[in-house]
């Protein structure tokens, strides 16, 4: 579980998140659907630890971010929208970066890595530099240093944007597979119709701030009476 409590970002003097309290519930899919430009990549920053609060406060498992924050990252996951990270790292080492610092043991790891770089057709490259990854290739080494690590919260920043189909759908599968065996899945997006094929549950925002959270039905039916909404429904379906 994810609670984010009256939460406040400024870029000096630009208002990026304003006031935002969300919870997004175990063992669901929740989305964090808004145009662009309109907080979500600064709202999971400061989730993840990236960036630090202005105001309020973040919980992941129960674990404060801001001032337990070792304890608060051993219970995610985070693939980010720009994967351009420890770029003279060779795929594999990455991987095994990660495994060393979440402590998962060399057979484990081994079999993990095999299956999940396997999955996500990127086994071949992992001698390569991550440099010289595709966009989606760099997405997909992050998904699967996720799946390695295999964290309990799963905190994905536009993760289907440079996926190829085959891709997206397995990723797909696993988010699933991981909220119905009872973890936490909470990923962002400008794409109405991803959020629709997936969520349990949604927030809106939009400049900052939140204008709704609840299940699709709810949402639907929001969306035909309240004119915010219908316009934040016409932009992301123009982005789809
Ligand atoms: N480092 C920064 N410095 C100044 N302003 C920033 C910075 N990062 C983001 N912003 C501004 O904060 C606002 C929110 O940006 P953010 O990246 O959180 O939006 P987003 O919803 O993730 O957008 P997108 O869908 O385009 O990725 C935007 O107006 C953006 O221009």
């Amino acid at each position: 579980m994810i609670q984010i409590v009256h939460v406040h970002k400024q870029y000096g003097n630009k208002k990026a998140v304003s006031d935002v309290s969300l919870t997004v519930p175990t063992g669901k899919i929740f989305g964090f659907l808004g145009p662009n430009g309109a907080g979500k990549s600064t709202t999971i920053k400061m989730v993840t630890g990236i960036l630090p609060v202005d105001s309020g406060t973040i919980t992941v498992n129960g674990k404060d971010i801001t001032s337990d924050t070792i304890a608060a990252k051993q219970e995610f996951g985070y693939v980010p929208d720009s994967p351009d990270l420890f770029l003279r790292l060779k795929g594999l080492d990455y991987l095994h970066f990660l495994s060393d610092i979440y402590g998962i043991a060399a057979d484990v790891r081994e079999a993990r890595i095999e299956e999940y770089s396997k999955m996500f057709s990127i086994y071949e490259a992992l001698g390569d530099q991550i440099k010289t990854y595709s966009h989606g290739m760099r997405q997909k080494l992050f998904i699967t240093g996720m799946l390695v690590q295999q964290p309990s919260v799963w905190i994905l920043d536009e993760p289907m944007t440079g996926l190829d189909p085959k891709s997206s759908y397995q990723l797909k599968e696993l988010m699933r597979n991981h909220a119905a065996n009872g973890h936490t899945v909470f990923f962002s997006s400008h794409v109405l119709e991803v959020v629709e094929q997936l969520c349990d549950e949604v927030a809106i925002i939009r400049k900052g701030e939140l204008l709704f959270q609840g299940t699709l039905t709810e949402m639907r039916e929001k969306f035909q009476s309240d004119d915010s909404l219908e316009h934040i429904f016409l932009e992301l379906t123009q982005d789809a």
